[in-house]
């Protein structure tokens, strides 16, 4: 079977991540790629780390140049892709990486992004406990046409969270996580705050005070995963001197006597099949280095006694397990073709 595939905003670091995986996926035949300002330009002048597609030129991102494909991945900025996505064919499969149609609410979203809510598609985090029970998000992915790609930040908070939630060994209004992006996790366009002199050499907090609008998505996720509890997580985004890589530190208060061991063992076997997922040997710490490139989440769970506290370390890659990878996992499970297809656990070193 070889599947047409679309990408818009391919231009982009996100649509750039997912042309490079698609170029590796035995069922894909990659047909439009599509940009905005850079239409009509050559894709190799603007990604040239993807020489297959070197000569390819630009389309733009209209409904004419996408849809008549199999699958059209959207990378674009929110509200962009909502506009593009809702006249798109419902038989087309659309797995977009924007936030548009990630969450529930639509209170939330109007308070976190300000804007019309466009509605709400089945989230593309396979790997996620979604009930106490254990349920996987998997298993709402499948035969789906329309898949909302998690934010990079609520990927790594979820899937390290998620199981103490489900079990119950955490206080769910209790949970505090502070994470460092690389800063291809803002996109390419012009920010000074990204300018490699400020950047290089230097570390900073943002969005402080619970006004990051991954916020509200990482509430809805646990609280899927807590059974419907109250869930408040306070979350603090920092910006890191690398391209590439999140690392998530979470910690909650543990709801009773939990033992090292025993919570230990729920994260071992919450993952114990999942292919990229990993709970680290104990005393392993992730590294955002170890996953770059790859669809990998490296996992790593500690109890602080003295704090009476869960502590969960995650790292990934954002373009890769945070953006790309995850929605190709997702246009695999939805087709039914192998999950794994034109992915890789491996990560790139030094
Ligand atoms: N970077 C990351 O780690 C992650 C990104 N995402 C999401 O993926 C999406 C893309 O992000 P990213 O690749 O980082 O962003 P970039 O800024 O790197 O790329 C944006 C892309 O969108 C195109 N574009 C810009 N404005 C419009 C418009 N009005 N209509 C149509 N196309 C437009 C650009 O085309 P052109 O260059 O031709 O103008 C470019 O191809 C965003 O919604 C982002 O939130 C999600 C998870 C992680
Ligand atoms: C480092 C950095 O700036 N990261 C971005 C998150 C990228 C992302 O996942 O954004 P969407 O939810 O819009 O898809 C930010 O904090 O806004």
């Amino acid at each position: 079977m070889t599947i047409s595939v679309a990408v818009s905003g391919a231009t982009g670091y996100a649509g750039g991540e997912v042309l490079r995986l698609l170029t590796a996926h035995p069922d894909v035949q990659i047909g439009a790629v599509a940009a905005h300002s850079k239409a009509g330009q050559r894709l190799g002048d603007l990604q040239p780390h993807l020489h297959e597609l070197a000569d390819r030129v630009l389309t733009d991102s209209s409904v004419e140049s996408l849809a008549g494909h199999d699958v059209v991945f959207l990378a674009l900025p929110h509200g962009a892709s909502g506009e593009i996505a809702a006249q798109l064919p419902a038989e087309t499969v659309v797995i977009d990486a924007a936030a548009d149609h990630r969450l529930e609410s639509a209170r939330a979203w109007q308070q976190f992004y300000g804007s019309e809510h466009a509605g709400t598609w089945p989230y593309g985090l396979p790997e996620m406990i979604v009930d106490p029970s254990g349920t996987r998000q998997r298993s709402r992915l499948e035969g789906q046409s329309r898949i909302a790609v998690p934010g990079c930040y609520p990927t790594g908070s979820q899937l390290a969270l998620a199981p103490a939630v489900a079990a119950g060994a955490v206080e769910p209004t209790d949970i505090v996580i502070v994470a460092a992006s690389g800063t291809s996790g803002a996109g390419k366009s012009l920010k000074p705050h990204l300018l490699g002199s400020e950047v290089m050499g230097n570390m900073t907090a943002y969005g402080v005070g619970g006004v990051h609008r991954h916020t509200p998505e990482i509430e809805q996720g646990l609280g899927w995963a807590s059974g419907g509890k109250q869930v408040t997580v306070s979350f603090t985004p920092t910006l890191a001197p690398m391209p590439r890589g999140i690392l998530t530190t979470a910690t909650a208060r543990l709801t009773g006597d939990v033992s090292a061991a025993a919570v230990r063992e729920l994260y071992l076997e919450a993952y114990a099949d999942e292919a990229f997922v990993h709970v680290l040997p104990e005393g392993q710490i992730p590294t955002t280095k170890a996953t770059v490139g790859s669809n990998h989440v490296q996992l790593q769970v500690v109890v602080d006694e003295r704090a009476g506290r869960l502590i969960m370390v995650a790292a990934l890659d954002n373009l890769t397990k945070g953006t790309a990878g995850g929605a190709l996992q997702s246009m695999n499970i939805a087709l039914g073709l192998p999950e794994q297809a034109g992915l890789t656990q491996q990560g790139v070193a030094p």
